[in-house]
């Protein structure tokens, strides 16, 4: 049986976002705030990583595509430049889209969808933000997230954006407030639905002035076999006395999902992706066929070489699988981390840090961190194993699970980058399930012989150029 990756909330789910020069041929970018170029192994290796932000963001057909400058967007002196020493220079698709119905007065719900590494978190972190008024001490907008990881990610952003303004912060997720804490005056509260539920229940949070709630990764939040009944609690418990504006963001709104979002964010304005242009085309998408689940592993390892160029992320279906790949990986000298939701708190933040950072430069994990997460060096995602329904929902055969797919290989990818995913199948129950996602995707998932490494290594090359 599939075991559930469980969040620190006790639920089944699965710093900090880019300054990005949208200058051409941009190589390899720096982390938020920090415009030296990192990762120096990738500028130096053979396989030319470049990006041109300026020419996809003038392409009507990217998703980073805009006709409008930051300033047309109505946005506050201070945001705006918090927006620029981020590095960002023109808003995206979603960025444009959005940002104007989210500021609009009287405040209206929203539904919004973009590909993976667009630039939605900016789009709600702004509107927090822009909503907040500083001289009240009270919280104003709550944001949820699916995992702590996506959480502390969402609040750098806060922070970065929030620069020049006199934002005060404060998390909801475990482990983080002293157990006696009476009360939380921050503007601004991001954190895990559990938690979050637990603070307002417990009055840590007063509700009285709130008038923002974001879900980030919405259908995950929402879904009624991971997170739903934690972010209803939370809903229950926002203010009555005044509107709160509702607002939803996800690559992905499952049809089971969908009519529900409608519910908890009602008459909002909705931006919605057609079925085809869910996962981005700067991705590329490989299969490789082994012989048995015991020849992944032996894959896995020919790989290494491959994965530490850029970073790379390698997900697997169970905790212990993961546990178990890295140990032997360690043993055999490899450098490699590994992170999921059994792990106590102190120990995810300190191994996400150090992938953050580029110290660890492979990381072997589950869901818990498929959803959200952005690392810009990350140009190779490994579906050790495809990820299963039946992780969501035990009563589902085992089922390809689309969304999660979606979600994994968008690590990669971002912002316009160019990224490399490749699935593991070793027998013709994945090789079927890989078959469903390539159908539900519409894009090729393309083959590389395990045995070949300088084919593998040529695919690569041309599939990151
Ligand atoms: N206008 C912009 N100009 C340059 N870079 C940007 C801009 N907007 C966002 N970015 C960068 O793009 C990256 C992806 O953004 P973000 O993490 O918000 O994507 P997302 O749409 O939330 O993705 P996911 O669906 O995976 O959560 C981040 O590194 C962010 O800093």
């Amino acid at each position: 049986m599939a075991s559930l990756e469980k969040d620190e909330d006790g639920f089944y789910t699965p710093v900090t976002s880019a300054a990005v020069a949208s200058t051409s041929t941009d190589p390899v970018p720096a982390e938020s705030g920090d415009k030296k170029p990192v990762n120096s192994d990738l500028i130096d290796s053979t396989f030319e990583v470049t990006v041109t932000l300026a020419d996809q963001q003038v392409d009507p057909n990217s998703p980073l595509y805009s006709v409008k400058t930051f300033e047309e967007l109505g946005l506050h002196q201070d945001l705006l430049k918090g927006i620029y020493d981020m590095g960002f220079s023109k808003p995206s698709k979603i960025q444009e889209r959005a940002l104007p119905l989210l500021l609009a007065n009287p405040p209206t719900n929203m539904i919004g969808q973009s590909q993976s590494g667009t630039g939605k978190t900016a789009a709600f972190v702004l509107t927090m933000l822009s909503r907040v008024d500083f001289t009240i001490n009270k919280p104003q907008a709550l944001c949820l997230a699916p995992s702590r990881e996506l959480a502390r990610q969402i609040m750098s952003v806060v922070t970065a954006m929030g620069k020049f303004t006199n934002v005060q912060t404060e998390y909801a997720i475990k482990e983080n407030l002293p157990r006696n804490a009476t009360q939380i005056t921050a503007h601004i509260i991001v954190g895990t639905p559990g938690t979050m539920a637990d603070l307002l229940r417990r009055k840590v949070i007063d509700q009285s002035e709130i008038k923002v709630f974001v879900l980030d990764e919405a259908d995950n939040m929402l879904d009624q076999d991971g997170l739903g009944d934690q972010t209803l609690r939370v809903k229950n418990m926002l203010p009555r006395t005044h509107p709160v504006q509702i607002i939803l963001f996800s690559a992905t709104f499952p049809d089971h999902v969908r009519a529900y979002s409608s519910k908890f964010a009602p008459n909002a304005n909705k931006i919605e992706l057609q079925k085809e242009e869910l996962s981005v085309d700067s991705i590329r998408q490989f299969y490789m066929d082994c012989k048995n689940a015991e020849h992944k592993y032996d894959i896995l390892v020919s790989l290494y070489q491959l994965l530490t160029i850029g970073q790379s992320i390698i997900f697997c279906q169970h905790r212990h699988t993961a546990d178990k790949i890295s140990a032997r990986m360690t043993a055999e000298g490899h450098k490699v981390a590994s992170l999921h939701g059994a792990k106590d708190a102190a120990e995810r933040d300190a191994i996400i840090d150090r992938f953050r950072e580029g110290r660890d430069k492979v990381l072997i994990t589950t869901n818990v961190i498929a959803r959200g997460i952005d690392i810009l060096q990350v140009n190779m995602v490994v579906n050790y194993d495809l990820p299963l329904m039946n992780e969501r929902d035990k009563s589902a055969e085992e089922r390809p699970d689309v969304e999660t797919y979606i979600h994994r290989i968008g690590r990669t990818g971002r912002f316009g980058r160019k990224g490399i995913s490749i699935n593991f199948v070793h027998d013709k129950k994945t090789w079927l399930q890989m078959e469903q996602i390539e159908k539900a995707l519409g894009r090729k998932i393309i083959r590389i012989e395990t045995n070949d490494l300088d084919e593998m290594e040529d695919k690569m090359k041309k599939a990151l150029k």
